[in-house]
């Protein structure tokens, strides 16, 4: 068996909104939406590793809020460990530009079941809506 990836990935809100990326063609998962990060590289913490691919891949700077579980997803080809953060955009920061993404949307977690999200992001879902109904209790 072959050593999992590491990967980072922001759940970046704003607005009662979350920021999601649709992948592009040709690439693993292609056309498939994710919140944005990345793999981490050798020696790189997730925090580290997230700021750095929020600016190379959006432009933009955060601020992180929350840490999620991590979750193991086997896909066919490679088996990932995704390391969630929960964010939002510092306020000096650029708005977000998909330099490597084909489209970004900003979608409430009403509508996010209609999205087609990459199969290893569905219990990082299933998590912050917990978070955030927690937090939404009196
Ligand atoms: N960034 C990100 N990757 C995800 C998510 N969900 C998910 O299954 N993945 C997968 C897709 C890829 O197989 C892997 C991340 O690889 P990547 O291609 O985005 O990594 P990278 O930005 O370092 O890009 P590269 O150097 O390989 O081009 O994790 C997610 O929410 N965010």
């Amino acid at each position: 068996m072959t050593t999992p990836i590491q990967v980072c990935c922001a759940l970046i809100e704003r607005a009662g909104r979350v920021l999601i990326a649709q992948r592009p063609p040709g690439k693993h998962l292609a056309l498939q939406w994710e919140f944005p990060g990345g793999k981490l590289e050798p020696g790189e913490d997730v925090a580290t590793a997230l700021h750095r691919e929020i600016q190379e891949e959006l432009g933009c700077d955060i601020k992180i809020t929350a840490a999620l579980s991590a979750c193991e997803h086997r896909y066919d080809a490679v088996t990932i460990v995704l390391h969630p953060r929960v964010a939002h955009l510092t306020a000096g920061s650029s708005e977000p530009h998909p330099h490597e993404h084909v489209a970004l949307r900003w979608v409430a977690l009403a509508e996010i079941a209609e999205i087609d999200l990459a199969a290893a992001d569905l219990p990082v879902l299933a998590a912050y809506r917990d978070l955030r109904k927690k937090a939404s209790q009196p």
